[in-house]
């Protein structure tokens, strides 16, 4: 009988990045098809943002000595010398004892020293305005290059753009960036029980849940999946495939056969061709053991298990943080720390991945572990994030904080 030769995840993780090191090719994309690519170069404004000064409230454009003394009760009289209007440039200076009108976004005359809301003031016909408020430096004005200066990095390279990024792009007047091109994943399912999509449940036959979670799991962090055909526990039938999915692929995942069971072909089909290497057979975790590291013809196959939190689990412990590896990215998960709700036994030897709800209670925020056989899959997708438990680890105590990474 074989036996797992098991290796850490760090340890996994390393010797892929080790035997895969493909450089992504580039391309650039409109600044609004932007979202949830990685940048491949640093990315800089190409203005000033605001370019000019502009008021942040409707009101009178002043010099601060002034209305220095000015309340309610001590009305300060000045000069109107006329207005700025929305979208044009100010030309208007100011001299002792003189105000300008000045919309919202308005662009400020180039020497005032603060704006008074209108509330505070109170026009006397058309010349004259009375300031029933004082101003210090720069009250209500947001200076040139405020917001964000002219050349300033915005972005460096690995960054992921999100869904308020694209609104910075716009005001920075960036119009396309480089991004790394999508990784093309390649998902096979094995198994003589996995159905295609428009089979109907027959048998002791299943739906294949594996090839869409991982498309689902693989297209938020910038991968282009392409969903093979299931294939049946067949060696000839996964090695076409497999051949069809490495030629069109960067990398290929094949879920399903990767245990000891006697139908467990994954290994024997990566074997069968002449340029392969198997290079880990079994992982360090819980979910998730069976899991298989190989190379064919310079491409990264991943066999993973076939049970669904499995499957889930492998990818979030190391086919994630491979692929981010490759867009360089400069975050790689969102974490939180809470209380851990209840005494935990674990045993030595694996890292443990267990899926858990957050709430609050009593103002602290607790993790709440969901409990899973490894073949249920909706607590994977229901909870909101999970927990890694060290390998060398025994458990957890109660009210231990730990480290929850969201999805
Ligand atoms: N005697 C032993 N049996 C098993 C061991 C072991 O050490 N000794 N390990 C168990 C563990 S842990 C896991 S995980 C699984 C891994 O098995 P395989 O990767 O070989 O996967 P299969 O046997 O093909 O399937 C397991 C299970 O998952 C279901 N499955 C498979 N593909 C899909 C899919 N695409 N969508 C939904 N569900 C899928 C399949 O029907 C099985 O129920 O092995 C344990 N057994
Ligand atoms: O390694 Mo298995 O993935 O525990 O169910």
């Amino acid at each position: 009988m074989k036996l797992f030769d098991v290796v850490s995840t760090k340890e996994a993780l390393n010797v892929m990045k080790e035997n895969f090191s493909f450089k992504l090719s580039e391309e650039k994309v409109s600044f609004f098809n932007s979202v949830n690519r990685y940048v491949s170069q640093d990315i800089e404004s190409e203005i000033n943002v605001p370019h000019f000064r502009k008021s942040l409230v409707d009101g009178y454009a002043v010099l601060a000595k002034d209305v220095f003394l000015a309340s309610e009760s001590n009305p300060v009289p000045l000069n109107l010398i006329g207005e700025s209007y929305m979208g044009e440039i100010c030309n208007k200076i100011l001299d002792s004892e003189e105000a300008v009108y000045v919309p919202t976004g308005g662009m400020v005359p180039v020497n005032a020293e603060g704006v008074v809301m209108i509330e505070y003031a109170e026009k006397l016909g058309e010349d004259t305005v009375l300031i029933e408020k004082g101003v210090s430096l720069n009250d209500n004005i947001v200076e040139i290059g405020e917001d964000i200066k002219e050349k300033e990095r915005i972005y460096e390279k690995g960054h992921l753009i999100n869904e308020r990024d694209i609104g910075v792009l716009a005001g920075a007047n960036i119009n396309s960036i480089p991004v790394y091109k999508k990784v093309v994943v390649g998902i096979i399912s094995t198994g003589d029980e996995i159905l295609d999509l428009d089979e109907g449940i027959r048998d002791a036959k299943i739906k294949d849940i594996n090839s869409y979670m991982l498309y689902g799991q693989l297209s938020k962090i910038s991968c282009e999946p392409i969903i093979y055909p299931p294939a049946k526990d067949n060696l000839e039938e996964i090695i076409e495939l497999m051949d069809k999915a490495i030629n069109e692929c960067d990398m290929v995942l094949i879920s399903g056969g990767s245990s000891v069971g006697k139908k467990d072909e994954t290994i024997r089909a990566i074997e069968s061709f002449e340029n392969s290497k198997v290079l880990i057979e079994g992982i360090a975790i819980k979910p998730g053991k069976p899991t298989i590291v190989a190379s064919v013809n310079d491409k990264l196959i991943l066999g993973l298990p076939g049970h669904p939190l499995s499957c889930g689990f492998v990818v979030e412990a190391i086919v994630k943080p491979f692929i981010l590896s490759l867009f360089n990215a400069k975050k790689d998960n969102r974490i939180i720390l809470c209380e851990f709700a209840y005494n935990y036994h674990k045993s030595k030897g694996r890292e443990e991945y267990i899926a858990v709800d957050i709430k609050e209670e009593s103002g602290k925020i607790i993790c709440v572990p969901i409990f899973a056989k490894s073949s249920v899959i909706k607590h994977f997708a229901n909870c909101d994030g999970y927990l890694k438990i060290d390998r060398e680890l025994e458990g957890i105590h109660k009210g231990e904080i730990v480290k929850v990474n969201l999805f």
